[in-house]
C-alpha cells in the first residue's frame, strides 16, 4: 500500500515537472516577436551622407567640444562659453538660422528654442531636446585634453561627445542637411537646447517649457537624451538592443547633519560628529533599498527582448512568472543593472574637520537617491529614517521629485512607433524595448505638454564605454556620429506620418 502511494506521488511530481517544462518551452518558442512590426512607412530620402557632409559633421562636433560650456553648479557656469556656443551654432548651421520656416528664440540668455513650421497644421507638433552644457572634467586624469576635440583612432574625444553635444549637433546638422535638400516638413516641430541641464535646468528647459505651456502648446511626443542602444551590457543578450526610456526615476537628495561637541583632540568625545555620521551613511549603504524588480516597467523590457537571449536564458526571460526572483538577484550584481531594479543610494558629498588636532563641531553628508518607479519620495524618506535610527542625525531635503509618468508605448502610440521604426532602420534591425531611464533629463519639465516623453540616445554603447559618461576620456566614434545624424535625419522625416498604419499582425500582442 505504502509503495503504491509512493509511486503515485512520484508519478504526480513527474507529471507536474513535465507540465512545468512544457509551459516554459511553449512560452519560449511561441514568444511573440514584438520588436519588429511590419508597417507601411514611406522610405525617407537620402540616407547616406556624402564624404563632404561627413567631414562637415565631424568638424561641427569638434568645434562644439572646444567651447567649454561647463556647469559647475546652479550659480557657477561658464557663461562666456555658453554665449560663444550660441554664436557658434549660428555660424555652423546657416540654413537653420536663415530659413523662413524656422523661428528662433533665446531663453535665460543661453538656451535656444527653434520652431520649424510644418505645412499641415492639423498635425500636433513634436519636440526634440538636447543640452549644450557639460559636466566639469579633470584634464590631468584624461588621456587627451577634454576640451580639445581631438581625433584618435576613429574617435572624437572630449567632454560632451556622448552627453550631450553629439545629439545637439546631430539634430541641428540633420536639419541643416534637410533644409539644403529643400525639405519642408508636414508636421511642425520644436527643438529645445537647454543651457543648464547638468545643474537642474531651472533657467533653461524649465523656463522654455513654462513658456510653451503659457502659449497652450501641446506636443504629440518629445524625444530627449536618455538610454542608449546597449551592446554587451546585459550578459546573455546576444544583439544590440535600443532602450527607450518611457519613464524616468525620481530623485531625492538629502543632507545629513550631525552637530557634536567640539574641542581638543587630546580628550575627544566618546562619539564624534564624524563617527556618528559615518555610521549613519554606512548603514544606508549597507542596507540597499528593496529590490522592486517586476513592480515597474523594467520587467516589460526583459520580456520584449526575451527571444534575443541565448539559450537557456531565453527560457528564463520568457518565463519571468517563474524566474523573476532569480533574475532580480542576478541583476543586482552589477551597478548598471542594479540601478534598474531598485532605488539607488549614492553617498556623494562628505564634509567635516579643519585641523588634525581639532574635533570638529559638525559633520555633513549628501546622499542622492534615484527612486524606482514603484516607490515615492515619501516612502524612501520613511525607509531612510528607519535605517538610520539615530535622532542625532538631522535630515533635510535638498530637492526631490517622484518618478515620472510612464509614456505610452503601445501599437497606437504615434511617437513611440515613429521612434521604434527609425531605430529599426538606422540601427540595422536592432530591436527596441521600453525601459526606465536611470538618469534625469530636462524632459521632466515638459510633462504638462505631453504624455509621450521618450529618453533615447541614438548611440551604441558597450560596457567599457559606460563609465565615460560624466567620466574620463568621453568619446564617440566617427561612425557612431554619422549614424546619430542619420537617426535624426530619418526621425524628422518619419514624423511627417499622419497616423500609424495598421500593422500586419503575425502574432498577437501581449
Ligand atoms: C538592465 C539593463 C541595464 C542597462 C543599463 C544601461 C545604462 C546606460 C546608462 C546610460 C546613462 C543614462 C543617462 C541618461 C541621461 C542622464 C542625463 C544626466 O546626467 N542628468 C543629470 C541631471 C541632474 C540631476 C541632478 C542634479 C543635476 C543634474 C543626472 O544626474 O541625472
Ligand atoms: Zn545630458
Ligand atoms: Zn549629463
Amino acid at each position: 500500500m505504502a509503495a503504491l502511494c509512493g509511486r503515485a506521488v512520484v508519478c504526480s511530481l513527474a507529471g507536474l515537472l513535465v507540465l512545468f517544462v512544457s509551459v516554459l518551452l511553449i512560452r519560449t518558442y511561441t514568444w511573440p516577436e514584438r520588436a519588429v512590426r511590419q508597417w507601411h512607412w514611406k522610405e525617407p530620402s537620402g540616407m547616406e551622407l556624402m564624404e563632404e557632409e561627413k567631414e562637415q559633421l565631424i568638424e561641427a562636433l569638434k568645434g562644439a567640444i572646444r567651447i567649454p560650456t561647463v556647469s559647475f553648479s546652479e550659480d557657477k557656469q561658464n557663461t562666456t562659453a555658453l554665449a560663444e556656443f550660441g554664436k557658434y551654432i549660428e555660424k555652423v548651421f546657416p540654413n537653420v538660422f536663415s530659413s523662413k520656416l524656422i523661428t528662433h528664440e533665446v531663453f535665460g540668455n543661453y538656451s535656444h528654442l527653434f520652431k520649424v513650421n510644418g505645412s499641415d497644421h492639423t498635425l500636433q507638433p513634436y519636440m526634440l531636446l538636447a543640452h549644450l552644457d557639460v559636466v566639469p572634467a579633470t584634464p590631468e586624469s584624461w588621456e587627451v585634453s577634454p576640451f580639445s576635440g581631438v581625433e584618435q583612432d576613429g574617435y572624437i574625444y572630449g567632454r560632451g561627445t556622448l552627453d550631450d553635444k553629439s545629439s545637439l549637433i546631430g539634430i541641428l546638422q540633420a536639419l541643416e542637411f534637410l533644409l539644403k535638400k529643400g525639405y519642408k516638413p508636414c508636421r511642425s516641430f520644436y527643438i529645445g537646447l537647454g543651457h543648464d541641464e547638468e545643474v537642474f535646468g531651472h533657467r533653461g528647459a524649465k523656463i522654455m517649457a513654462e513658456e510653451l505651456k503659457n502659449r497652450k502648446v501641446k506636443l504629440a511626443f518629445l524625444v530627449d537624451e536618455g538610454l542608449p542602444v546597449i551592446d554587451g551590457i546585459i550578459p546573455g543578450l546576444n544583439c544590440p538592443v535600443a532602450l527607450i526610456g518611457i519613464t524616468e526615476k525620481g530623485s531625492l537628495t538629502l543632507k545629513l547633519t550631525v552637530n557634536g561637541s567640539p574641542g581638543h583632540s587630546s580628550f575627544p568625545p566618546l562619539e564624534s560628529s564624524i563617527g556618528i555620521l559615518s555610521a549613519a551613511v554606512s548603514r544606508l549603504e549597507q542596507n540597499p533599498m528593496p529590490n522592486k524588480f517586476g513592480e515597474g516597467p523594467e520587467r516589460a523590457m526583459f520580456e520584449h527582448v526575451a527571444s534575443k537571449f541565448v539559450f537557456p536564458l531565453n527560457i528564463v526571460m520568457a518565463n519571468l512568472w517563474a524566474f523573476s526572483l532569480v533574475v532580480s538577484r542576478f541583476l543586482a550584481q552589477s551597478s548598471s543593472t542594479n540601478a534598474m531594479i531598485r532605488t539607488t543610494t549614492a553617498l556623494t558629498i562628505f564634509q567635516s574637520g579643519i585641523k588634525s588636532n581639532v574635533v570638529p563641531p559638525t559633520a555633513t553628508a549628501t546622499v542622492n537617491f534615484r527612486i524606482h518607479p514603484a516607490q515615492t519620495v515619501k516612502e524612501v524618506l520613511d525607509i531612510v529614517r528607519k535605517t538610520i535610527q539615530d535622532e542625532r542625525v538631522e535630515l533635510s531635503v535638498m530637492n526631490s521629485f517622484d518618478p515620472l509618468p510612464v509614456s505610452s508605448h503601445d501599437v497606437e502610440s504615434v511617437g513611440y512607433q515613429i521612434l521604434q521604426h527609425t531605430i529599426h532602420s538606422v540601427f540595422s534591425g536592432a530591436p527596441s524595448a521600453p525601459a526606465v531611464c536611470i538618469g534625469n533629463t530636462d524632459s521632466r519639465y515638459f510633462v504638462p505638454l505631453t504624455n509621450n516623453i521618450y529618453r533615447f540616445n541614438p548611440v551604441i554603447l558597450k560596457k567599457e564605454d559606460l563609465n565615460r559618461i560624466h567620466g574620463l576620456n568621453e568619446r564617440i566614434s566617427k561612425e557612431a556620429l554619422e549614424r546619430l545624424v542619420q537617426f535624426y535625419f530619418q526621425l524628422i522625416q518619419n514624423a511627417d506620418i499622419d497616423k500609424i498604419p495598421i500593422p500586419h499582425r503575425a502574432t498577437h500582442e501581449l
